[in-house]
């Protein structure tokens, strides 16, 4: 049998409510509607299903209080963060959000209305006292920015009644409720289950970690990872995904399972480990491992870790004997070359020689194409790292050159176009200036409204072609600084971006000018030119990556300067 849930009742509303799904389902179209958010969405799925039991709904004021003071809802059960549903004042002015009133609770990505909550009360948080008791209070600290930069400053409280499940399209075959992963253990006859939450790939160590907690405790492995939000900059859950499936054939025959948790974690540590353990406790699982740093937001701006390593393992067993699931804590492990194996580090003796690879020595690896010892992962989880993390001579770029109308641009554009070509390797395109306005911008004028329109498309463009591995290059006027950096923002989102200074003088632009814009321009036949009746930001040392001009140096030696920056960079290496 499963490990019974947080409360003794798992409260998997979806069932519950199963019954009255038609009659919830019409009123809902007669009720006001709060669109709720990516993390208000990952929280209601959880409620729903029962992951967060014995929560029935999000936490009205008592609850709140009780959980930021004391780590407990008002009926005293142990529970340690704040689900709550926070919305802006306007909103509940104007939906008309009051005590005794529904509301339905839609989805924002498919518009489907998932419950319908009957309002307790609307209370407004001591966001400040949040911050510091929930997350110990450093600005930095990502959910203390969530709170005071995204975060409404109403909360709404009141219990729910559910229409419908929410719609995944990815890994449904994964995505387990809490019912379900119980009725999976009782088919499989598990009666002790160790869960592994993670928001990482799992290499060797925490097979090792997982199969040692395992074989300690006689029990099984559910493999937990969350797939709802996790920490800014982590790897995407898909390749995560596609991680742990190549993983868990390397685990002893049926041990470990694999169940993806829609969780939106908020980095909280000692507090987060605590609320972990409840979910996992609800998922049926007897066990629950807490590493090193569980949970951790890393370092704030000082460079100050914001926690400190063990933190959270404390917090949890302060609570052991109320918690009802065992948690199993666990230091780093780390590799011992000399017997080829995997020991927690507080077991090694000071005089054996270890290995470890950070995970910033894994990215930048797995960006110059470094070796990988099979040591330290296996090759099937590599490989698919490697296929999501090309290294930079398989990684897309954009090459991004600004000046005067015929000051070069397009004739270094077109040269860099025929040599990167000439390479092979990536996909090269080329966006001009007036072929983007033919082809992409024309309706669009020369306002300044209309110039930071066209260039916000070209960045656009050249992210999302950046993000499919190609080599852009884009040379417009782009004349204004503000634009020309939000260009840079879209692209290196998905790769390098480098600014090209195309830098000869207007007069020599003048001069040679054989279309004899200028001279139209001069003559107020075209108006708003850029250099004759229009400004032009020349890019500052710091904002340009290389500056170029063709009136001392010819195009070739343009087009050389570049390559050579994009070598220097191991972007053209072997192609
Ligand atoms: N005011 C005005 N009126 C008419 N035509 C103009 C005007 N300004 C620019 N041009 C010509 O349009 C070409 C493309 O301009 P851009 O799209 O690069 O300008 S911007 O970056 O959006 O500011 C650009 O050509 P290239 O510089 O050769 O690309 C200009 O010759």
């Amino acid at each position: 049998m499963a490990n019974p849930p947080h409360g003794g009742v798992l409260k998997d509303l979806i069932a519950r409510d199963a019954p009255r799904r038609k009659q919830l389902a019409e009123e809902a179209e007669t009720l006001p509607a709060v669109v709720l958010n990516d993390r208000q969405l990952c929280d209601i799925e959880l409620i729903l299903n029962g992951g967060f039991s014995p929560l029935e709904g999000f936490m009205n004021e008592k609850d709140y209080n009780g959980v930021v003071e004391k780590n407990r809802l008002a009926d005293g059960n142990l529970f340690s963060m704040p689900i709550c549903l926070d919305l802006e004042k306007e909103d509940i002015d104007e939906l008309g959000i009051k005590a005794g009133k529904r509301v339905c609770l839609r989805d924002s990505r498919d518009d489907r209305n998932l419950a319908i909550m009957t309002i307790d009360d609307v209370y407004q948080p001591d966001k400040k006292k949040e911050a510091k008791e929930v997350f110990g209070g450093d600005p930095d600290h990502p959910a203390v920015k969530y709170l005071f930069q995204v975060s409404g400053d109403y909360y709404v409280g009141g219990k729910i009644e559910a229409i419908d499940r929410l719609m995944h399209y990815d890994y449904v075959g994964l995505r387990y409720t809490p019912a379900e992963l119980r009725l999976h253990f009782d088919k499989l006859g598990w009666s002790r289950v160790v869960a592994f939450q993670t928001r990482n790939p799992m290499h060797r160590a925490h097979r090792e970690l997982t199969v040692r907690a395992a074989r300690q405790r006689q029990a099984n492995v559910l493999i937990h990872p969350v797939v709802g939000m996790t920490k800014p900059g982590d790897i995407d859950h898909f390749t995560r995904v596609r991680v742990y499936q190549a993983l868990l054939p390397r685990y002893p025959n049926g041990m470990a399972v694999l169940g993806l948790l829609p969780l939106a974690m908020r980095m909280g540590g000692p507090r987060e480990a605590i609320w972990h353990a409840i979910i996992r406790k609800n998922h049926g699982a007897t066990h629950f491992i807490i590493g090193r740093d569980h949970a951790g937001p890393g370092k704030n701006s000082k460079g100050q870790e914001i926690y400190g390593p063990y933190d959270a393992q404390y917090a949890v067993e302060k609570y052991k004997d109320e918690l009802g699931i065992e948690v199993v804590e666990f230091q780093q492990m780390t590799y011992l070359p000399d017997s080829d194996e995997y020991r927690p580090k507080d077991e090694v003796p000071k005089e054996i020689k270890t290995l470890d690879i950070s995970g910033t020595e894994l990215r930048r690896r797995l960006r110059t194409g470094g070796d990988i010892p099979e040591w330290f992962s296996y090759p099937e989880v590599v490989k698919v790292l490697r296929e999501s993390h090309p290294p930079r001579n398989k990684q897309g770029f954009t090459v991004f050159l600004t000046g005067y109308t015929n000051s070069g641009k397009d004739a270094i554009a077109r040269a860099l176009n025929v040599t990167l070509n000439q390479q092979g390797g990536r996909s090269v395109s080329l966006l001009l200036g007036e072929t983007v306005r033919s082809e992409l911008s024309s309706e669009l004028g020369f306002s300044r409204d209309d110039r930071d329109k066209n260039i916000q498309r070209i960045g656009f463009v050249a992210s999302e072609l950046t993000r499919a591995g190609a080599a852009v290059i884009a040379a417009p006027i782009a004349p204004f600084e503000a634009s020309r950096k939000a260009a840079r923002e879209m692209v290196e989102k998905h790769g390098s971006f480098y600014l090209i200074h195309v830098d000869t003088p207007l007069e020599y632009c003048e001069k040679t000018d054989k279309r004899g814009v200028y001279k139209a321009a001069r003559a107020g036949k075209i108006k708003g030119f850029t250099g004759v009746d229009d400004p032009y930001e020349a890019p500052s040392d710091k904002e340009a990556d290389l500056v170029v001009d063709v009136s001392h140096d010819n195009v070739r030696t343009a087009v050389h300067q570049i390559v050579l920056l994009l070598e220097a960079e191991g972007l053209l290496d072997q192609l």
